[in-house]
């Protein structure tokens, strides 16, 4: 539904609102300008501890295809896939952006997971974001730089899917029952694509 608005509906650049079935989400392609967008995508690949964690796998360390930072100012430590994560404080560039997306998303983020996908061979596999932690209908906001990488959405119950673009200085929120019925991905790709990096801001209960 939301792709055949893309084509033929003419208010298509200025919807930012999807609702879609069991969940919504807010994307708006250009959230930063360029410069701004370009600043901090800089900033980040300089300043942000990036780690590559690793999970273990039937008794091996398997790599995470992509790497990682974990910010903010909840000191409880968050656990997925296995890995748990200490935060570190806040920067002054991920505080900046914290301020700016929380208007559009209307809740207080007190963290955010940081992923830098190095080239299309870096990834992150089918998955929601319904930790424990994150409680009930958990208000998500991404925030997108550097290369455009899909992003798909597939209902677990219906299987229908819903594919983004993501692109550099881009904000999507993904908010109401989302978490809970859909899964989402980034695939890797074979294209020739430079870095990306995205920020997911959380609220950790
Ligand atoms: O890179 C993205 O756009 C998504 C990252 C993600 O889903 C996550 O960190 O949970
Ligand atoms: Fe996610």
């Amino acid at each position: 539904m939301d792709q055949l608005d893309l084509f033929g509906n003419p208010e298509a650049q200025t919807k930012t609102h999807f609702e879609i079935q069991n969940g919504d989400y807010i994307y708006v392609p250009d959230f930063l300008n360029k410069k701004k967008a370009d600043e901090y995508f800089q900033a980040l690949l300089d300043k942000i501890e990036w780690k590559q964690e690793s999970m273990n796998m039937y008794g091996r360390q398997i790599d995470f295809p992509r790497l990682t930072a974990w910010y903010g100012e909840n000191d409880k430590p968050y656990s997925f896939s296995g890995i748990t994560l200490s935060p570190h404080p806040w920067s002054n560039e991920l505080l900046e952006i914290k301020n700016r997306i929380e208007p559009k998303s209307g809740v207080e983020f007190n963290s955010v997971l940081l992923n830098r996908y190095r080239d299309g061979n870096d990834s992150i596999s089918w998955h929601t974001d319904a930790e424990k932690e994150l409680g009930q209908n958990p208000v998500i906001a991404s925030v997108n730089f550097g290369a455009e990488r899909k992003f798909q959405l597939k209902h677990m119950e219906t299987g229908e899917k819903v594919e983004l673009i993501l692109k550099h200085g881009s904000l999507l929120v993904m908010k109401g029952e989302l978490q809970h019925f859909w899964k989402h991905q980034v695939p890797k790709t074979k294209k020739k694509i430079s870095e990306r990096i995205n920020l997911t801001f959380r609220v950790i209960k």
